[in-house]
Parts: C-alpha cells; sequence; structure tokens
C-alpha cells in the first residue's frame, strides 16, 4: 500500500554552487510512504506524517546553507572550543565565499553538488531512521513553484529574527509583481530578476572591517576590496559571512519582505518620480508584501 501527502512542506533555504554562488531556493515537498497497515487500519496517521517529517526536514534543511561537502572547493573546519565552524568555498577568480557561523547554520550535503536529487537522498536517511516498522519506503520529491513570469533567488539573514530566519545564509525562490500606473509591468520585474538573479541581500549596518573577523586561513589570503564583510551576534550565535560585492546588494534596511517591497517600490519612484508603483514581493512560495510609492 502507499501514501501520499503533497505539498507537505516548503523548505526555504540557500546552497553553494560552483558556478552561481549563493543560491536562495525555495522547494516544495511531496512524499510517498509505502508499508503494510498498522493497528489504526494506516500506513501512517497523516497527522504524523505532517507533523515528524516537517519537523526532520524543518530541523535539517529549513533556513540553513546546504553545503557541498565532497566538492574540491569546500573546507569545513569545527573549533570545538568555540563550537563555531568556518566554511570556506574556494571558487577561482576572486570569487571565494567564507562564513564563521554555529553549527546549526549549515546542513552537509555529502555529494560534489547539491541538487534534488542529493538533498532527497540526504532526506531520506534521516528520515528512514524515524519511521514506525510497518513503513518499509519513503520516496521524497522535491520541486519548485511553477512560476510563469520573473523571479529571482535571494539569501539573507534577519539579525533580529527569534527563529531560523536570523541565520545570516538562508534563502528564497520568490515571483514578483511590479503594477506601474495600475498596470503590471513586466519590465519592472525583469528588472528585478536579473538584479537579483542569485543575489546576497545585505543590511549596510552589519558592514564590518576584516579586524573584527574570526577569519579562517584560506579568508585572510583574499582580496578584501572586491569582498563585502558582514557579522552580527544574535540568539543562535555569531554569524559572519565573506562574500563577493559581484554577487550582493545593500539595503540601509533588515532584509524582511516588507523592507524588501518597499525597497524596490522607491527605487522604481527614484527612478520614474512621476509614476505610481505597487510591488507585490514574494519571500518563497505564497506569502510576501505588498509596497507602495
Ligand atoms: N512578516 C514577516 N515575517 C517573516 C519574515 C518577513 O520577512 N516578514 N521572514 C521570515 C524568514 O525570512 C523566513 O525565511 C520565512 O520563511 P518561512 O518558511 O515562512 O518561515 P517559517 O519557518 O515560520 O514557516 P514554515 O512554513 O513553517 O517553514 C520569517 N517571518
Amino acid at each position: 500500500m502507499q501514501l501520499f501527502v503533497n505539498d507537505l512542506t516548503v523548505m526555504d533555504f540557500s546552497y553553494l554552487c560552483p558556478r552561481r554562488g549563493m543560491v536562495g531556493e525555495s522547494w516544495i515537498v511531496d512524499v510517498i510512504l509505502d508499508g503494510g497497515l498498522n493497528e489504526e487500519s494506516m500506513v501512517l496517521d497523516f497527522s504524523k506524517v505532517k507533523k515528524q517529517l516537517k519537523r526532520l526536514i524543518d530541523e535539517h534543511v529549513d533556513h540553513k546553507l546546504l553545503v557541498p561537502a565532497e566538492h574540491e572547493f569546500a573546507r569545513v573546519k569545527h573549533d570545538p572550543l568555540t563550537d563555531q565552524v568556518n566554511l570556506d568555498f574556494l571558487r577561482p577568480d576572486g570569487r571565494s565565499i567564507h562564513l564563521h557561523c554555529p553549527p546549526e547554520a549549515y546542513a552537509f550535503i555529502y555529494s560534489e553538488e547539491v541538487t534534488m536529487a542529493s538533498v532527497s537522498q540526504y532526506l531520506k536517511e534521516i528520515i528512514a531512521t524515524e519511521l514506525p516498522d510497518n513503513v518499509q519506503g519513503l520516496t521524497l520529491m522535491l520541486r519548485e513553484e511553477v512560476i510563469d513570469g520573473p523571479y529571482y533567488h535571494y539569501t539573507h539573514g534577519l539579525k533580529k529574527h527569534d527563529g531560523n530566519c536570523q541565520r545570516i545564509a538562508h534563502g528564497h525562490r520568490s515571483r514578483v509583481k511590479v503594477v506601474k500606473n495600475s498596470q503590471q509591468d513586466i519590465q519592472s520585474e525583469r528588472y528585478w530578476a536579473k538584479r537579483w538573479q542569485d543575489i546576497y541581500i545585505g543590511t549596510r549596518e552589519d558592514l564590518v572591517s576584516q579586524s573584527q573577523l574570526h577569519l579562517s586561513e584560506h579568508a585572510s589570503e583574499l582580496d578584501f576590496s572586491e569582498h563585502y564583510l558582514f557579522a552580527y551576534e544574535s540568539s543562535q550565535g555569531l554569524f559572519e559571512l565573506i562574500i563577493p560585492k559581484s554577487e550582493s546588494d545593500l539595503v540601509d534596511t533588515d532584509s524582511t519582505v516588507e523592507c524588501l517591497a518597499q525597497f524596490m517600490a522607491d527605487e522604481h519612484k527614484r527612478m520614474e518620480p512621476d509614476a505610481e508603483f505597487q510591488v507585490f514581493a514574494f519571500e518563497g512560495v505564497g506569502k510576501g508584501a505588498i509596497a507602495y510609492a
């Protein structure tokens, strides 16, 4: 017998890609369980499927940075004294990425690439150990939201959030809608899809100098003029990130979706002061903020 649950959850996370850098993603999870019936004549109570599987997925992927631990660019070092993990992703041509964060900020995928297949395998191994004996098989199907217009992938961290969004490198794949003078404006939507294609959105007040960071031996060799350096401390610990300027954008506010929607609306108003703008900024799938300028 097979049991299925579609739209079990949406995983919002970022991953490291040798070519694209840091990529924000939102993947929808569908699941199929194979097994015999238990004493309730069920493969597994839907409520348990939803709660237990979602909890495991949240714990192991959601709001984390996924690292392709077997890629030749990846260097990982745990400091047992501080319980911080240094991650260096040594992309060539000055595009390396470096982090110094609590262990919970990362998920290590033992593969050369982070793909739907490698993440599904990683989660399957974790979830399989927690299933009751009558459930013998598990299939996880990951998919992107179908978006019939422009969208972007961004990574950010919300230092004031009291949950996992405080992690400095988690992200989303998000659609955007811009209305200019009461008409949907595809040109403006394409502008944001290009500007924020694979972007790190940092808050200007989180910029620090190199002397304020815990640099790994790899990061200390960098040309710092080509990188932004961000750091903050929040309830889960100390978060530090060094990332190429060419793959980042700066805002003067926090990067909540409310602030990003307003940032976009204000940018349009600055470029065309005589027009009226309404921006629908999504954060992942099915939620977001609307701003006016
Ligand atoms: N009003 C706002 N609330 C939250 C914002 C925001 O910008 N404005 N942002 C976040 C985080 O960035 C987070 O990444 C949002 O992800 P989400 O998956 O929705 O968060 P949850 O874990 O709470 O939801 P699940 O569906 O359970 O994964 C948070 N809030």
